[in-house]
C-alpha cells in the first residue's frame, strides 16, 4: 500500500449540487458514500469484491497469539521433511515489523477508495467479482480528443466530446461509414445508410471499395448501435451483406502474390476454392503452389490454403525471409519451420532441398523416396500449434483420438485457418492452475474422456500415497520431539530424587508395531523415490492397511497439527477418507474428485484446451450476430504449463509463439507457506511466486503480451487471513489495514486488494504495460468462468486500444464493454 498514492477521500453522500446527469447516474450505480470516480482516470484493470460480509471488529490485524509457525530447527531428521519443521508454541510470536500505529482515516486507504480505483461500477452483492464491465466508452482517441468536433454526427452535427460521455449512459453512440469514414448518431443513422445493402456505408458511398484497410477488422461485426436500430433479423442480413457483397472485398490489384499481382480471375480463384485464406486483405504474399503453405512476404507461413492454385509468380527462393539453408519446394524456410521439423526428427542438414507436398509426405529431392509425413504425428502437430504453424485441416478429424490427455486433443478445424488467441497459463505448483483449466474444460470443453479419466484415477491414487507419506514423516518429528521432552522431564524427576529408570514411554504419536512396519517400508520408498515404480502394483493389496494409518490415533494427532507443517494440501484428507473406494478397480472420479485432483494427468506437464465463449455477455447487451454464424466466435486455445515445466530457466518460454494473453495464478493462501526453490533453499511460497511472475512477464518473448493476474483461493485466503497475519509474509510488512465504520468491507477484501496492488506496482516497475487482476476460487466453476469473460473483454479491450491508435473503430463492440485503465 505504501507505494501506492493515497486514494481519494470518501466523497459525501449526497450529489453535489452542480452534478451533471451522467455523475447523477453514475452515482446511482456506485456503493453509497463512493466518491464518484474522475473521468479521466478510471482504472477497470482490476476486478473488485465490495463483500456482503458484516464488516469485523474495527482494527483488523489479529492477536499475536494466532501464531504461525516459524522454522525451528529441531534435529537432523534421517527422511526429507525434518529440515523444514516448523512449530507454533512455545516459540517467538511471529515476526512483525513493529507494532503497527492506529492509522488514521485519513491517511489510510478506505476500502472505499480501493474499490472506486478498482472499479466504480461493480455490483455491490455479488459473491465474486464480475469482470469490470462498465457502460463506459474508453477515453476519446488521440486526434478526436484534440478535435473535439470529429466525433460530431456528419448529418445533424449533434456529438463531440461531450455527448459522447453522455453516450456512457447509453444512447447517443455513432455508426461509421466503412468507404467515407462519417460518423452518425442513432437518430441519422437510418437516413444516411438507408437499407445499408452494403452494410455500414453512407447511401452516397454505396459501391465504394472500404477505403481504409484497417476498418476491414470490422466487417460484418455488428455493433450496439445497430442492435439497437435494427430488429435482429434485419441486422443479420446486413452483416451479411456487409461481409459478402462484392464492393467490399479486396480488389485483385491489391494483392500480391509471389511477387505478382492478381488479376480478376486469379482471385476469384483463390477466394472460391476449398480452403482460401482466411480473411484476405491487401498485401504481398507468398505462395507455395505444391504444399499449399500461404504466408505475408518476408515471413513464416500462416496458413495451409488449397494447393496448386494458378495464382500470383513463382515461389521466390527468399519469399518467407529463411536464413536456414534447407529448402522446401525451393523456398528457404525460416527458424522456427526448421525448428518445428527438427523436433518432429525429420533430418535436415544444412543445404537439404525437400519436396513437400500437400498431404505431408515429403522427400529429399532427387530421391525419389517419399521420407515420411509430417503431419501424421500427433506430436509434430502440436509443435507446429504451439509455434503458431499452419496445419493441413484433413488432420484434425480422424486423428484426434490417437493421442491422449488434453495434450493429445488437437487442433480443431477451427485452428487451423482462423484465428485463434493463444491464453498461457501458469503458476507456481498448487497455485491451482490445473483447477482452473479443469474448470474451463467442464464448462468450454468437451467431456473429459475415457483415457482422460484413467489418467486422472491413477494420479489419484499414487497421490494418496504421497499425502500418507508426508503425514508419516511428520508424525516421526512429533513422536522425535514428544520423547525428547519425556526424556527432559524424566531427568527432572530424577534430578528431584524419584526412584525407576528413566525410560521413554510411547507417546501420541507412536505407532504400533504392525503399521510402523508398514511406514517404514513406505517411507524408504518414498525415500527412495521409488513410489511411482511400485505403483500401482500396491493400491488395492495395501488399501486397507493405509485406511488403518490414517484412522490411527497416531496420525489423526499429527493430521491436527497440520498448520504446523507444510507440503500437505488440503484435499489429502478428502482423498485419505475413502482410500479404499479410491484404491478400487471400480474407482472413476467424480466430478469432485478431478477438481480436487492435483494436476490433470500423471505427467501434468502441458495441456492444450481449444474453446470458445458464449459471445452475449451477461454485464452488456452487446450484440453480435452469433446465432446464425458459429464461425463469429472467437476462438481461444488454453495452454497450461505447469512450474516443474516451466523450469530450466523457461525455455519452453520461447517455443510458444503469438501468445496473446499470460494468464499467471497465483494461490492468495500461500503467504504463510514454505515452499522447496529449486536450489533446494526454503523460502516463503508467495515470494517464490511473485518471483517467477517476474521472471515470466520479463521473459523476452513477452514483452508486449497482455497480462491478467488470477488471485485464487480466495476461500481459503478469506479464512486464513483473520488467524494468521498477512505480515507473516516479509513482502507484506506494511500491511495495516483500517477499517472505517460506515463500509462492509472484511479483512480479507483489504488483504486481496493490498496484494492485487502489490503486483500490480510490481509490474509497472517492470513492463509499461497494465496489470489487470481478477479473484477466483478455482473450486467454484462462477468464478472461473467470470474470469475467462473478463480476459476475453481485456482482450477486447486490447483490441479497441490498437484500433483506435488508427481512429477507426470507436464503435465497435468491445469499445462499449471495456474501458481504459491507462
Ligand atoms: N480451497 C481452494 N482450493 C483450491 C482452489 N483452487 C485449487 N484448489 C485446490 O488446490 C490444489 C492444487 O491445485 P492445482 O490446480 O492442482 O494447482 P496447480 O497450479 O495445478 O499445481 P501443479 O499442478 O502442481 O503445478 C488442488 O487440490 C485443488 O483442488 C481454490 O480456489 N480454493
Ligand atoms: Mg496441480
Amino acid at each position: 500500500m505504501s507505494s501506492s498514492p493515497p486514494p481519494p477521500e470518501p466523497a459525501p453522500a449526497a450529489p453535489a449540487p452542480a452534478e451533471t446527469a451522467w455523475a447523477r447516474a453514475l452515482r446511482r450505480l456506485l456503493p453509497p458514500g463512493a466518491p464518484l470516480p474522475d473521468e479521466d482516470h478510471l482504472d477497470y484493470s482490476f476486478s473488485v469484491d465490495l463483500p456482503d460480509a458484516p464488516a469485523p471488529a474495527a482494527r483488523a490485524p489479529p492477536s499475536p497469539s494466532a501464531a504461525v509457525p516459524r522454522p525451528l530447527p529441531l534435529q537432523r531428521h534421517r527422511r526429507r521433511i525434518s529440515r523444514f519443521l516448523f512449530r507454533a508454541a512455545p516459540g517467538p510470536p511471529p515476526r512483525r515489523a513493529s507494532p503497527s500505529p492506529p492509522s488514521s482515516p485519513d491517511t489510510a486507504p478506505t476500502p472505499t477508495s480501493l474499490s472506486l480505483s478498482a472499479s466504480p461500477l461493480r455490483a455491490p452483492k455479488s459473491p465474486s467479482p464480475p469482470p469490470p464491465l462498465p457502460q463506459l466508452e474508453p477515453p476519446a482517441p488521440a486526434h478526436a480528443a484534440a478535435g473535439g468536433r470529429r466525433r460530431a454526427c456528419a448529418r445533424c452535427g449533434k456529438g463531440g466530446r461531450i455527448a459522447v460521455a453522455m453516450g456512457i449512459l447509453g444512447d447517443q453512440r455513432q455508426e461509421e461509414c466503412l468507404a467515407c469514414g462519417a460518423r452518425y448518431c442513432a437518430g441519422c443513422v437510418l437516413r444516411a445508410m438507408g437499407s445499408m445493402p452494403e452494410g455500414r456505408k453512407c447511401v452516397a458511398c454505396i459501391g465504394a471499395p472500404v477505403a481504409d484497410p484497417r476498418r476491414r477488422a470490422r466487417l460484418g461485426k455488428g455493433s450496439r448501435l445497430l442492435a439497437r436500430v435494427l430488429a435482429p433479423a434485419e441486422l443479420r442480413q446486413v452483416m451479411r451483406a456487409e461481409r459478402g457483397c462484392a464492393a467490399n472485398q479486396v480488389r485483385p490489384h491489391e494483392v500480391v502474390v509471389n511477387g505478382r499481382r492478381l488479376l480478376q480471375g486469379e482471385l476469384d480463384l483463390l477466394l472460391g476454392c476449398a480452403v482460401p485464406p482466411d480473411r484476405l486483405v491487401p498485401g504481398r504474399y507468398w505462395y507455395d503452389k505444391d504444399s499449399g503453405l500461404w504466408g505475408k512476404e518476408g515471413e513464416r507461413p500462416d496458413r495451409i490454403v488449397n494447393s496448386k492454385l494458378s495464382v500470383g509468380g513463382k515461389l521466390r527462393a527468399d519469399a518467407s525471409n529463411g536464413t536456414t539453408q534447407v529448402f522446401v519446394n525451393g523456398r528457404e524456410i525460416t527458424k522456427t519451420e526448421l525448428r518445428m521439423l527438427k523436433l518432429a526428427n525429420v533430418q535436415c542438414s544444412r543445404n537439404t532441398h525437400f519436396w513437400l507436398y500437400d498431404d505431408g509426405s515429403y522427400e529429399e529431392e532427387g530421391q525419389n523416396i517419399i521420407k515420411g509425413n509430417i503431419w501424421q504425428k500427433a506430436s509434430t502437430r502440436l509443435i507446429a500449434n504451439l509455434f503458431s504453424l499452419p496445419i493441413p485441416p484433413g488432420y484434425s478429424h480422424g486423428l484426434k483420438g490417437d493421442a491422449t490427455g488434453d495434450s493429445g486433443r488437437f487442433v480443431p478445424d477451427y485452428l487451423e485457418q482462423k484465428s485463434v488467441h493463444k491464453l498461457l497459463l501458469v503458476g507456481l505448483e498448487g497455485s491451482g492452475s490445473s483447477t482452473i483449466f479443469k474448470q474451463a474444460k467442464f464448462l468450454y470443453g468437451s467431456k473429459f474422456s475415457s483415457g482422460e479419466l484413467l489418467d486422472l484415477k491413477l494420479m489419484i491414487q499414487i497421490n494418496v500415497y504421497k499425502y500418507l507419506s508426508t503425514l508419516l514423516e511428520w508424525r516421526e518429528c512429533f513422536e522425535d520431539q514428544a520423547m525428547k521432552e519425556d526424556r527432559e522431564l524424566c531427568t527432572i524427576d530424577k534430578a528431584a530424587g524419584e526412584t525407576g529408570v528413566a525410560q521413554t514411554r510411547p507417546s501420541l504419536y507412536s505407532l504400533n508395531q504392525r503399521l510402523m512396519q508398514f511406514a517404514d517400508w513406505l517411507l524408504e520408498i518414498v525415500a527412495l523415490g521409488d513410489l511411482d515404480a511400485f505403483f500401482p502394483a500396491a493400491t488395492r493389496e495395501y488399501a486397507p492397511i493405509v485406511q488403518e494409518v490414517w484412522k490411527d490415533t497416531a496420525i489423526q494427532a499429527t493430521y491436527k497439527r497440520n498448520n504446523e507443517f507444510h507440503f500437505l494440501p488440503d484435499v489429502a484428507s478428502y482423498f485419505l477418507d475413502r482410500v479404499v473406494e479410491i484404491s478400487s478397480n471400480e474407482y472413476e472420479p467424480t466430478e469432485k474428485d478431478i477438481l480436487y485432483a492435483e494436476g490433470i494427468n500423471q505427467w501434468n506437464g502441458l495441456s492444450l484446451l481449444e474453446f470458445s465463449l458464449d459471445e452475449r455477455y451477461q454485464f452488456t447487451d452487446s450484440y453480435v450476430d452469433k446465432p446464425d454464424d458459429p464461425s463469429m466466435l472467437t476462438k481461444y486455445q488454453l495452454i497450461r504449463i505447469n512450474s516443474k515445466g516451466l523450469n530450466g530457466g523457461l525455455r519452453c518460454l520461447e517455443m510458444l509463439q503469438e501468445v496473446r494473453a499470460i494468464i499467471f495464478c497465483i494461490s492468495l493462501a500461500d503467504y504463510d507457506q514454505m515452499w522447496v526453490q529449486g536450489s533446494g533453499e526454503l523460502s516463503n511460497k508467495m515470494i517464490s511466486s511473485r518471483d517467477m511472475f517476474e521472471d515470466v512477464i520479463s521473459h523476452p518473448s513477452f514483452e508486449d503480451t497482455t497480462c491478467v493476474l488470477l488471485l485464487n483461493k480466495y476461500d481459503s485466503f478469506e479464512a486464513k487471513v483473520n488467524r494468521v497475519p498477512l505480515t507473516v509474509c516479509d513482502w507484506f510488512a506494511d500491511f495495516s489495514p483500517v477499517k472505517p465504520h460506515h463500509t462492509h468491507q472484511s479483512l480479507a477484501s483489504h488483504a486481496y486488494y493490498y496484494i492485487a496492488l502489490k503486483f500490480k506496482d510490481l509490474y509497472s516497475s517492470i513492463s509499461d504495460r497494465k496489470l489487470f487482476v481478477f479473484q477466483t476460487k478455482a473450486l467454484e466453476r462462477k468464478t472461473v468462468d467470470d474470469a475467462f469473460r473478463y480476459i476475453r473483454e481485456v482482450l477486447r479491450w486490447d483490441d479497441v486500444k490498437n484500433s483506435d491508435a488508427f481512429g477507426s473503430v470507436e464503435d465497435s463492440l468491445c469499445s462499449m464493454d471495456m474501458s481504459s485503465s491507462s
